[in-house]
Order: C-alpha cells, then sequence, then structure tokens
C-alpha cells in the first residue's frame, strides 16, 4: 500500500476502540483520538464550553469551578436525539478542525507513513471518513458490549448504557460499511494480536515510505525556495 495510510479507527461504545487504539500507540503508530479533543474542547474557557452553556443551560456546568457537569449533559443528549444532534453541531467543527491540524502535522512534519483516526461517530457523521484510506471496526457482541460497558460505568444503569448505545448506528451495520473488521469479542491479548497482525499489512514497504518522505521533502524545499525568492525580490 502506498503511504501515507490514513485509517478511520471506529465501532460500538464501549467495544474497545480506545484499548485497539492503545496497542497501536505502544507499537509506534500515531493516534488522533476524537474523544480527546472532545475534552480538551470543553476545558475552561473555551467557546465551546460557552456555546454549550449558551444551549443547554448553566445546569450542564459545575458551580464550583465551571467545568462541564458531562454526566448531567450526558443524561440530557443521550436520551434525546434532538439535543444530541444540537450538541453535535456544537463540538464537531472543533474536533474535525483540530482533527486536520494533528493529522497534517503528523503526515507533513513527522512524515508518518501511517495515521490513525480514533473516532466514535466515522460512520454516522463521514465528517473525516473522506480522508481515510481504510476503515477498521472494533466489534463485539451487544451482550459483551453492555456488559463492558457498565463495568466501565458502573454509575450507568442497565436503561442508560442501552440507551448510549442506540444512539450509535448499529454494529451490524458498521461491520458491513468496514473495510476490516477486529472481533473483541475475546480477551484483550486476542485483541493485542489482532492488532499487531493488521498493523503488519497496513504498513507500506521501505521503498515506498523513502519516495513518501523524498517527495515531501523536495515539495517543502520547493515551497521554502519560492518563498525566500519572493521575500528577497526588488
Ligand atoms: C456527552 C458527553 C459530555 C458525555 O461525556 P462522558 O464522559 O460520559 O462520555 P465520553 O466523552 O467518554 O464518551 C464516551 C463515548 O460515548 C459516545 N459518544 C460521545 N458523544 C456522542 C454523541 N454525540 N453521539 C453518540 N455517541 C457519543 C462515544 O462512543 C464515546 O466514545 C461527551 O461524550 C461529549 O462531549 N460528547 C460530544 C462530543 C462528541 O461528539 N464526541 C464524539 C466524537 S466523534
Ligand atoms: N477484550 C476485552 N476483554 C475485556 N475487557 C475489555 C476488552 N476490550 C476492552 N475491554 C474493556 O472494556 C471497556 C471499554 O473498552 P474501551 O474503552 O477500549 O472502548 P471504547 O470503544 O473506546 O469505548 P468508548 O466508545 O466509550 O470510548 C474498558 O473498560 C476496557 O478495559
Amino acid at each position: 500500500m502506498a503511504p501515507p495510510v490514513i485509517v478511520g479507527l471506529t465501532g460500538g461504545i464501549a467495544s474497545g476502540k480506545s484499548t485497539a487504539a492503545a496497542y497501536m500507540r505502544d507499537a509506534g503508530v500515531p493516534v488522533i483520538d476524537a474523544d480527546l479533543i472532545a475534552r480538551q474542547a470543553m476545558q475552561p474557557p473555551s467557546v465551546c464550553l460557552l456555546c454549550v452553556r449558551l444551549v443547554f443551560g448553566k445546569e450542564v456546568i459545575n458551580e464550583h469551578d465551571g467545568t462541564l457537569n458531562r454526566a448531567r449533559l450526558g443524561q440530557i443528549i443521550f436520551g434525546d436525539p434532538k439535543k444530541r444532534a444540537l450538541l453535535n453541531r456544537i463540538t464537531h467543527p472543533f474536533i474535525v478542525a483540530s482533527m486536520m491540524a494533528q493529522l497534517l502535522w503528523q503526515l507533513l512534519v513527522r512524515l508518518q507513513p501511517v495515521v490513525v483516526l480514533d473516532v466514535p461517530l466515522l460512520f454516522e457523521t463521514k465528517n473525516v471518513l473522506w480522508i481515510c484510506s481504510k476503515t477498521v471496526v472494533v466489534a463485539c457482541e451487544p451482550d459483551v458490549q453492555l456488559a463492558r460497558l457498565q463495568m466501565r460505568n458502573p454509575e450507568l444503569s442497565e436503561n442508560d448504557a442501552k440507551q448510549r448505545m442506540a444512539a450509535q448506528m448499529p454494529m451490524q451495520e458498521k461491520t458491513k460499511l468496514a473495510d476490516i473488521v477486529v472481533d473483541n469479542s475475546g480477551t484483550q491479548s486476542d485483541l493485542r494480536q489482532q492488532i499487531s497482525a493488521l498493523l503488519q499489512n497496513l504498513y507500506p514497504s521501505r521503498r515506498a515510505q523513502q519516495l513518501y518522505r523524498g517527495i515531501i521533502l523536495s515539495l517543502a524545499a520547493l515551497v521554502g525556495y519560492t518563498f525566500v525568492r519572493f521575500a528577497t525580490r526588488r
């Protein structure tokens, strides 16, 4: 495969995306995490948090420190598709802009041949789908997913957890859209093995990587030369 390879990593809630992403990072692959960016975008002071406060009211803001009350906002948006769509309209432009900036950094400055975009709503919003050369879905059976979600978030009732699962495209549909499906119904060590095999197949040949670096460095030299010529012209 020719570089750069941009992998869209997705799956259902608590299906194991972050765990798979952590194994990819361990293998040295840069991962750009949409959930992390969303959290950073909501750190006060921020325009995103201000918009959330204006739209959802001050009940979603913690009084003592002005941070986002994630549990409260979660209760509101996971039970109401219209409010969820509103939140998405506020947060997604920030998330996409930051992901693109980080992607350009990894591809053009760090010259990485493979970059992973970890995006829970990859197929639902399609915001960054167009740039992905491969899509990977981490999947597991719905009962396993529910059990893992409740284990990780014990504060959620069974109903809340099911509501969160229903807020996304059903797993079966995601697996149909994926180029590669990683089955995470087994142990974490099974998952690690699958990720390691997947990465071996994704990496471009050494020759293709050298060619990619050569092209980017030549382009950078050309841009630099043009800039200097332009800046020093009389
Ligand atoms: C609603 C919020 C405050 C709940 O916070 P909480 O700490 O409980 O959950 P966390 O952020 O860890 O998300 C856990 C999972 O929920 C799912 N999820 C999050 N936001 C959404 C959404 N808008 N629609 C559907 N599923 C979502 C994802 O699978 C995500 O991995 C938070 O999820 C949020 O700010 N969401 C909006 C940003 C967003 O769309 N993120 C997904 C990026 S593609
Ligand atoms: N194979 C596995 N066996 C047992 N537990 C697992 C396995 N894979 C992941 N888990 C656990 O399941 C939970 C959910 O996994 P993870 O956070 O990776 O999912 P996610 O898809 O990133 O979730 P979210 O969509 O909420 O961000 C975590 O507590 C994780 O440790």
